[in-house]
């Protein structure tokens, strides 16, 4: 095998792309450490996070003369997180000014998006660890804000669903399949943790997403939001004819949710999320007094550089 450090660097100028930089919408990338398999076989690991904004990737190539090189692409982010990174460090970088933002009577959305295994269920759900992902953190830092005196006056609901099929399905009530979102009142913390966790357990395989509201309202009448939206993974192909509905139904919402932030990024009247059941529930996220942060997540060995690759131009658009 030849080794990768022998390997001249390409003198070709690398490729480089610039994400929006505006505070409304924010894009920020997440590398988890190589799991225990890529280590036992060796994988090499190609993303190199150079400070918290810059991330390069080294792709093997091979020239016209058949000699191999390394080509090196550099990623410019709002934020890009190591694999030491740990969850409260980017809870504070992507959250929660999102939820500072919604007790100012905002909505506020948070996606992660990537490759499947690449960490998005980690960052935004985590069963194993619970503690350390964003809506546990996020949990906790709502209610400690409610303590305040100017916040005293509202009360926390939830609602927690998953779409398959164009279809919502209540991830709080057995998957049932609902026409309207149901809300509970979370009264503390630990109550909302439940309702996550709860909600958790009841997802599906091949859905779009699942999305997680909290809604912070006074007497009924809404004040501020955040979602939480876990997208299902973009390495899907259509090779897998059982659920070739479901992924191309994926394929269809990753790519409206795209247009809509490009859209709305662009200022421009018209936002298309009648395009997609994704975008079309999201509505809110895509008009007035409205902020989104994209999380990327990538793996970071060399057998999945395609679907990083994609991952990255994705969340640079
Ligand atoms: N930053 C991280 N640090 C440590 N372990 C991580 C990290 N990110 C992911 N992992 C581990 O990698 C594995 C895959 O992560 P996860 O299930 O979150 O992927 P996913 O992107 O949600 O995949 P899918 O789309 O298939 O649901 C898990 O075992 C998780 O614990």
């Amino acid at each position: 095998m030849v080794r990768c450090k022998t390997l001249p660097t390409c003198k070709k100028q690398p490729n480089i792309f610039y994400p929006q930089q505006e505070d409304d919408i924010r894009v920020c990338v997440r590398k988890r450490p190589l799991n225990d398999n890529e280590i036992l076989i060796n994988e090499r690991d190609i993303a190199d996070i150079r400070n918290n904004y810059t991330l390069k990737i080294d792709k093997p190539r091979t020239r016209a003369n058949t000699r191999n090189c390394i080509e090196r692409h550099s990623f410019t982010f709002n934020e890009v997180f190591d694999e030491d990174d740990n969850g409260n460090e980017v809870f504070i970088k992507t959250a929660l000014p999102l939820i500072k933002f919604i007790f100012n009577g905002g909505k506020a959305t948070c996606f992660v998006y990537g490759q499947s295994g690449s960490g998005k269920t980690f960052t935004m759900f985590d069963q194993k660890y619970g503690k350390y992902c964003l809506c546990a953190f996020a949990a906790q830092n709502i209610f400690t804000s409610l303590k305040e005196e100017k916040n005293s006056h509202l009360e926390v609901y939830v609602a927690f669903y998953e779409i398959y099929n164009k279809q919502l399905h209540d991830l709080l009530d057995n998957r049932k399949k609902i026409v309207e979102l149901k809300e509970r009142q979370a009264k503390n913390d630990i109550n909302l943790l439940e309702f996550i966790k709860l909600g958790n357990t009841n997802r599906s395989t091949g859905s779009t997403g699942a999305i997680l509201q909290i809604i912070l309202k006074h007497k009924n009448e809404f004040h501020g939001k955040i979602s939480f939206v876990d997208l299902a993974g973009n390495d899907r192909e259509l090779s897998d004819m059982k659920s070739r509905y479901a992924i191309m139904e994926i394929n269809q919402s990753l790519l409206t949710l795209n247009e809509c932030i490009r859209a709305l990024d662009q200022n421009k009247k018209r936002i298309p999320f009648r395009n997609s059941k994704l975008t079309q529930v999201l509505e809110d996220s895509f008009v007035e007094n409205s902020r989104i942060c994209i999380i990327a997540t990538i793996s970071p060995n060399e057998s999945n550089i395609r679907h990083t690759f994609n991952t990255l131009r994705y969340a640079c658009r």
